[in-house]
């Protein structure tokens, strides 16, 4: 059994990203503590608790089989789950059954983010202690793995895990694609919810260091990146791409959906009261992310429509597909900016 134990946590913290670690503990808390289902739960939203969604979930069917889902979002959370979320304590029931549902709580920089939820048919104290050791070293590994992803200065995640999350996205498109469309009529209607890719770029942010200095240049975009975060969905991916410039990665929307987020955007930034500067704008360029689309070519085509805002006046949004033809270069091609 120790053997066996030390062996699950080596292969816990093998993994070098969330989505395999949270399997691996899954599936370990199955193999160690006998349960009915296991069950990753996380806030989608800081603004309401009662945005969350089931990431990851493995069901016993039948003895021995597993059915595993992912990526759901919860209609309506049960009170446990939400104040498991709101108290950060460990929250269990018993119904007349015998049936125990137990919600453990999952926090990041003393914030909780989530829960581990359990059905089984009750816990001894020693299963009780090995599931809250489990989560512990879950939590403290996700802690870890959460630094690596992320840029120093802003909090948001880094240029380098942009390839890996992107690649993560479009395979779970490709996936639900394949599952919700039967036929190719099917698919072509379904195209019009993809997910969205849009590049955005500080306007003469070199105006701001050469007045004020790097480090009330480095305030503002800490600044501004707060303002992202508070914004934005939980589920959006935003990452800084290094300097003045950010990518930010949207599930599946419309496109008038899109645009008038981006554009809400757009006139926040107009509004907000930065540091220093009396006015700051953003330029913005949006590319689809098609289920079969390569991260380079998005990533090249909302470059192009950044450029082409740019061009046009700044402190505006541009969609690739509605550019005017003909169009404009790649700043890649300038040797402005260095794409991979
Ligand atoms: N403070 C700070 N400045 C940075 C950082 N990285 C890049 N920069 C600065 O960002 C500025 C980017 O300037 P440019 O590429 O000329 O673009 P811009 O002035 O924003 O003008 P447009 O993009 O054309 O509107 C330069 O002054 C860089 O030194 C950083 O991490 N911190």
């Amino acid at each position: 059994m120790q053997e066996e134990l030390l062996h699950s946590v080596v292969k816990l913290t093998k993994t070098r990203d969330v989505d395999s670690l949270e399997s691996s503990l899954l599936s370990t808390i199955h193999e160690f503590i006998g349960c009915q289902e296991v069950s990753i739960y996380k806030s989608i939203s800081l603004k309401d608790a009662a945005d969350v969604e089931c990431c990851l979930s493995l069901q016993v069917i039948e003895g021995k089989r597993y059915r595993w889902s992912q990526s759901e979002k919860v209609q309506s959370p049960s009170s446990e789950l939400l104040s498991c979320l709101n108290s950060a304590c460990i929250i269990a029931v018993q119904s007349n059954d015998g049936i125990e549902r137990r919600w453990v709580p999952i926090t990041l920089a003393d914030k909780p983010i989530g829960a581990i939820a359990i059905v089984s048919k009750g816990l001894g104290s020693s299963e009780q202690v090995l599931l809250n050791a489990f989560c512990c070293i879950y939590e403290n590994y996700l802690t870890i793995l959460h630094e690596n992803e992320r840029d120093k200065l802003t909090g948001l995640l880094n240029r380098q895990t942009f390839d890996k999350k992107l690649k993560q996205l479009i395979e779970k498109q490709v996936l639900k694609h394949y599952k919700t469309t039967k036929s190719q009529q099917d698919r072509e209607t379904h195209r019009e919810t993809v997910s969205w890719l849009a590049m955005l770029d500080i306007d003469h942010f070199k105006r701001v260091n050469d007045n004020y200095g790097h480090v009330c240049g480095d305030e503002v975009l800490l600044i501004l990146a707060q303002v992202m975060d508070g914004f934005f969905r939980a589920t959006d991916l935003l990452f800084r791409f290094g300097g003045e410039e950010f990518v930010l990665v949207f599930e599946p929307a419309t496109r008038e959906e899109i645009e008038s987020l981006l554009y809400k955007f757009v006139e926040l930034v107009r509004i907000t009261k930065f540091p220093f500067v009396n006015k700051l704008t953003v330029s913005i360029g949006v590319a689809k992310v098609g289920p079969y689309d390569f991260p380079i070519h998005v990533l090249e085509s909302a470059d192009k429509a950044l450029y082409f805002a740019k061009e046009n006046g700044r402190d505006q949004l541009c969609f690739y597909d509605q550019m005017e033809p003909p169009q404009t270069p790649s700043r890649d091609e300038d040797g402005d900016i260095d794409l991979f």
